[in-house]
């Protein structure tokens, strides 16, 4: 059996964190990252964790877990350093709700994955649990491979798309010009910092398929 990768829209849901030490925060930096509304309860807390409380980024709470803690919420990340700790979080949610435990990997209902992000371009890595520092090492060369300069150009095809699909072209003649933009040219000329004539050239060919329809 294979695990079913989605991405997931977060804005605005509930999130709890149980634990608010090193793993717990690189998990609320991603759940902020989507738009998730983050409750964190932590004996303890990083300074990160305590600095984004004082920013109202997360809700914060200094104190032992309490079952009542998941109520409500969509997601929940148990992320205590002590295990029966996280057991107790798996034990006081419900069937329906979304569930990590760091430490469980046999109880996640879901994992983290490793991302790289370029704007609107997010590419997951994962190995199902088999060896989260592989997904890590993958993580670094495909950081290589997709450097920032993808941010634009998925930002540019995007922008193109947009356009293309609000002209109301035949279908055939979308399709072409779809996949026409995405040639490497275009990309080249972003790598380049050729924007202009990048723009130019994206502009020239939808120019042409315009012109093209009869009146
Ligand atoms: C099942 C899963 C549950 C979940 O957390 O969702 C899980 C479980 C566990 N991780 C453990 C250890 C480590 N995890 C990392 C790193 C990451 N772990 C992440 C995800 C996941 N980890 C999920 C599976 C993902 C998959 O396989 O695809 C990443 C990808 C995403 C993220 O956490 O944001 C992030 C890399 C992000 C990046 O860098 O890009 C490192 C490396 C490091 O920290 O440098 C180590 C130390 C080396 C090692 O042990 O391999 C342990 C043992 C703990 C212990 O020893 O007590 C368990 C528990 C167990 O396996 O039993
Ligand atoms: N899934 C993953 O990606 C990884 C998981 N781990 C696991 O994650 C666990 C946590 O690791 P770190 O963040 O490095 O530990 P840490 O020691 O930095 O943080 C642990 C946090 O748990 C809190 N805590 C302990 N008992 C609690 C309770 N009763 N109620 C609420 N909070 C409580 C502490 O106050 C602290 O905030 C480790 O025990 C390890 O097994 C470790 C590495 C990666």
């Amino acid at each position: 059996m294979s695990y079913y990768p989605m991405f997931v829209n977060l804005a605005g849901k509930a999130c709890l964190v149980v634990g608010a030490g090193k793993v717990a925060e690189r998990k609320i930096a991603s759940l902020l990252a989507a738009g998730a509304r983050v409750t964190v309860v932590g004996q303890t807390a990083t300074a990160d964790i305590q600095k984004w409380c004082q920013e109202e980024k997360v809700t914060l709470y200094l104190r032992a877990f309490r079952p009542e803690d998941v109520l409500e919420m969509t997601i929940i990340i148990a992320a205590a350093s002590d295990p029966a700790v996280n057991l107790a979080v798996y034990h006081a949610c419900q069937p329906h709700q979304w569930v990590n435990i760091v430490d469980r990997p046999d109880l996640c209902s879901f994992f983290v994955p490793a991302m790289v992000e370029r704007g609107d371009l997010q590419v997951a890595i994962s190995t199902g649990g088999a060896n989260p520092g592989l997904a890590k090492k993958m993580r670094r060369q495909v950081e290589e491979w997709i450097g920032p300069e993808y941010e634009s150009y998925t930002h540019f095809l995007k922008e193109m798309r947009q356009r293309v699909l609000s002209l109301g072209l035949p279908h055939a003649d979308k399709q072409v010009i779809l996949r026409e933009l995405l040639n490497d040219r275009f990309f080249s000329w972003t790598q380049m910092g050729e924007i202009e004539r990048r723009d130019r050239e994206a502009s020239e060919l939808v120019q042409r398929y315009i012109r093209e329809q009869p009146l």
